[in-house]
């Protein structure tokens, strides 16, 4: 069995206090939503299975390899191939955050395929942008059981959009951002919450 090393109990920690925050906005109810953070040497600090993520305790959270393979016999997130194929991709991404939050899900039901956000302030609140005159766009994938399916969807999107995608909402379900630390991938989670209830306001639930 492998060694948890300080840096491993260091993010640890960090997803735990980011658990907290992130379940006092109410957005990850119930035992919804997952967290995981890179380590030095590539394995991965993630979420158990099945745990609320607003309490957890250091027991809650588990290592695994960079292919998802259990380093301590616990078991880890259900969606854990999400967060693998994200760090395989993107090398500098450091930590992925799944929230199930309201606005994610209302967003998913007012757009199709994707939500375009433009010409916003807070769009600098994303590592690389440093004017409101611009755009990204969050894709919207059909939710699905079978995750390497879905896996397969993002990694698909993803081959043809190789550019300043900081997340993707998957319909009915919640939403996948990352970043460089848990930080910064707090900070795009906290953005884009921000951004996906300025929409919903502005093309109004009325149309659900
Ligand atoms: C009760 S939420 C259903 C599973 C899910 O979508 C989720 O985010 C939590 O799954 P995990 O295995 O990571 O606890
Ligand atoms: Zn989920």
């Amino acid at each position: 069995m492998t060694v948890k090393t300080d840096e491993f109990f260091r993010k640890a920690d960090q997803l735990i206090a980011a658990g907290r925050f992130i379940d006092s906005k109410g957005w990850v109810p119930a035992t919804s939503g997952n967290f995981s953070a890179k380590l030095s040497d590539g394995n991965i600090a993630i979420t158990v299975s099945g745990r609320h993520k607003g309490r957890l305790q250091a027991d809650d959270i588990m290592l695994i390899d960079s292919k998802g393979r259990s380093l301590d016999g616990k078991k880890p997130s259900a969606e854990t191939l999400l967060h693998t194929s994200i760090y395989q991709r993107f090398p500098d991404v450091q930590a992925v955050l799944h929230p199930h939050s309201i606005n994610a899900t209302l967003t998913a039901r007012l757009f199709k395929n994707e939500i375009v956000l433009k010409d916003y302030e807070l769009l600098k609140a994303f590592t690389g942008i440093n004017t409101h005159e611009t755009r990204i766009a969050i894709p919207i994938f059909g939710n699905d059981q079978d995750i390497p399916r879905l896996a397969g969807k993002v990694e698909n999107y993803l081959d043809h959009h190789t550019h300043d995608v900081y997340g993707y909402i998957i319909a009915g379900h919640g939403f996948y951002t990352w970043g460089a630390s848990v930080d910064d991938a707090l900070r795009h989670l906290e953005a884009l919450e921000f951004l996906f209830d300025v929409e919903i306001r502005l093309h109004g639930v009325t149309r659900l």
